[in-house]
């Protein structure tokens, strides 16, 4: 029987703590012309020079306090979410899971799926929400390596997800399990981008950051505007849980650097709720699939630690969809 391919695509992340093995990891992810999108030279010079001279120490310290004993929870995840998906697609098709960055790369899980010589590929980016940084990144390099290929099979990308229904039910569902009524506000915090790539991605040039609000309508002239899709999945959360658009806040974080990323701060609107006295914020982060370093220590401690300095109770994060079985059937849908 012929098989047809499935490719998960993930980012990635250090093959160990060390602050060897994250220099690694963060020279090849921001070396990348799609996440820091400067001339090769200047960037060359900031990362080789600056980012990961300093950065490096400092996010292998935040890597150590998130390892576990079998690795990195988005690599551990990961690797759940492509076997769980293959036992749910069963013998008809073929799972492998890559990473943008660092291993397992994006031409083995290629060269794997063509050993077993399958019929067709679907490729998913493990990103909700379409950026160049991170979708449009994988989509290039997966043609970037095929293009050597004799025999091009037929290949379809999924270019996001963000409204997908299964999706938005289970961080929904993990709110609901994590008693969300008791909280005083919530946050939609994605990761950041910044603002010179949401201009880039506006064709028009006539919309994004023309106005505060440009993009909290999702239309034809933004569809695949990175922030667009983030205030689509928030709304979308927001109106299964009946969260009253006064009660939220949409929001970015993980800046890096010195230019300005996409507003308003995650940092910034938790100070704010703290001078207005909310005391209890729960925040969803539905950029990730999988909870990783930006969520479980920049959310559940960094966020949590700040924002009672302030004078808040509790930052609590929601569950990401991890290995929810309604997300693997989500994944399914979609290579269907
Ligand atoms: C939603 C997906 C992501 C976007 C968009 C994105 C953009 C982006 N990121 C950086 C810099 C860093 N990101 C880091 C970690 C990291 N980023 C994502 C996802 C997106 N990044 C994930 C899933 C992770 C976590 C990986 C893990 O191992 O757990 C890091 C490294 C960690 C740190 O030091 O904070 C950096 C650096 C830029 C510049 C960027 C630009 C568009
Ligand atoms: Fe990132
Ligand atoms: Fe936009």
């Amino acid at each position: 029987m012929t098989k047809k391919g499935v490719l998960l695509v993930n980012l990635g992340t250090p093959d160990s703590p060390s602050v060897k093995d994250v220099r690694k990891y963060l020279d090849e992810f921001l070396m990348d012309g799609r996440v820091i999108d400067i001339p090769k030279f200047n960037r060359a010079l900031l990362v080789k020079g600056i980012i990961t001279t300093f950065r490096g120490p400092k996010s292998a310290k935040l890597y150590e306090a998130i390892w576990t004993e079998q690795g990195s929870p988005l690599m551990i995840y990961s690797l759940e979410q492509a076997q769980l998906l293959q036992q749910s697609l069963g013998d008809e098709y073929h799972v492998e899971l890559a990473m943008r960055y660092q291993s397992p790369s994006i031409k083995q899980g290629l060269e794997n799926l063509k050993a077993k010589q399958v019929d067709r590929i679907t490729v998913i980016p493990l990103f909700p929400q379409y950026a160049s940084a991170t979708t449009g990144s994988v989509i290039e390099k997966v043609m970037d390596e095929v293009k050597r290929w004799q025999t091009i099979p037929p290949i379809s990308f999924i270019n996001s997800f963000h409204d997908n229904d299964k999706m938005i039910q289970v961080f929904a569902e993990n709110a609901i399990s994590q008693n969300y009524k008791q909280f005083d506000h919530y946050l939609f915090s994605y990761h950041g981008v910044p603002e010179r790539q949401l201009l880039k991605a506006d064709d028009t040039g006539k919309h994004c950051l023309q106005r505060p609000d440009c993009c909290d309508q999702l239309t034809a002239i933004n569809k695949f505007c990175y922030k667009a899709q983030c205030y689509d999945t928030s709304k979308k959360i927001a109106a299964y849980l009946d969260i009253k658009t006064e009660n939220y806040t949409v929001c970015f974080q993980s800046r890096l650097g010195k230019a300005e990323w996409a507003k308003p701060y995650s940092s910034e609107v938790l100070k704010d709720l703290a001078a207005k006295g909310i005391k209890k914020v729960l925040v969803f982060s539905p950029a990730f699939v999988a909870d990783c370093l930006e969520t479980i220590h920049e959310i559940g401690v960094e966020y949590d630690h700040d924002f009672k300095a302030l004078g808040g109770e509790k930052v609590q994060l929601v569950e990401s969809l991890n290995s929810h079985p309604l997300f693997i059937e989500a994944l399914a849908d979609l290579t269907r």
